[in-house]
């Protein structure tokens, strides 16, 4: 099964909540939020109160990708606004297994999240608590940047990590992802895509469905993967 995770980092601030509320009614399946702290990457989001605010909109995952440093402090105060994974960068916590048992005590979902010259080596030994791994094919703290090609061999290598398990776990890509190479991603190994630019930039301000034929485009592609 494949999900489509719009980034709100690339959505209309003025308007979110109807941001949120749209391209899950164009068949969005979860909502991205992108939570950066000008510390650990060169850029400043949003926070809990903006995850409580939008909480009460959807039962729909909110995924949060904690880019922050230190990140522990943090954790409970998301779960407590609502999110349902919180996922953080290994290079951001001094104790990796800690930060991944803090997220599961506060009843949320884990997820470990790699920078494209972060190596996997990061997953020995805690694989087995994970639920969720997010491939950066990027560098983290802006949308709108190219796809790194290299992302799909490192979505092959994870993919068989994951299967070799035979847990559960969700296989998330970030950046770049676009109805023209969403196939391609997915034929490496992913099973949820973050998207920011490439949905959020569809159609005009206006219509409350200009996220319709996007997401649509981008599961027609998915369809085709066999
Ligand atoms: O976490 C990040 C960037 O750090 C991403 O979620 C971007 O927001 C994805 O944006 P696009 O590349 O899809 O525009």
């Amino acid at each position: 099964m494949y999900r489509i995770a719009p980034s709100i980092l690339s959505a209309n601030f003025a308007r979110l909540g109807e941001e949120v509320t749209q391209v899950l009614d164009s068949g969005a399946d979860i909502i991205h939020f992108d939570v950066m702290d000008n510390h650990y990457v060169p850029n400043l989001t949003i926070g809990p109160l903006v995850c409580e605010a939008i909480r009460p909109l959807t039962k729909a995952i909110i995924d949060v990708h904690l880019m922050v440093e230190p990140v522990d402090r943090i954790i409970p105060d998301f779960a407590k606004a609502g999110a349902n994974i919180i996922s953080f960068h290994p290079e951001a916590s001094r104790h990796i297994d800690r930060t991944i048992g803090l997220i599961k005590e506060q009843g949320c979902k884990a997820g470990m999240v790699f920078n494209p010259a972060t190596p996997l080596s990061y997953l020995d030994h805690v694989l087995d608590k994970l639920d969720l791994i997010l491939i950066m094919s990027v560098n983290p703290g802006f949308g709108g940047q190219a796809f790194i090609p290299e992302a799909l061999n490192k979505l092959r290598l994870t993919r068989e990590r994951i299967n070799a398990s035979g847990r559960d776990i969700l296989l998330e890509i970030d950046g770049g992802v676009k109805v023209s190479n969403i196939a391609e991603i997915a034929r490496a190994g992913a099973d949820t895509f973050v998207a920011g630019s490439a949905i959020y930039s569809a159609g005009k301000d206006s219509d409350p469905h200009r996220y319709d034929s996007v997401i649509a485009a981008m599961r027609a592609e998915l369809a085709k993967v066999t």
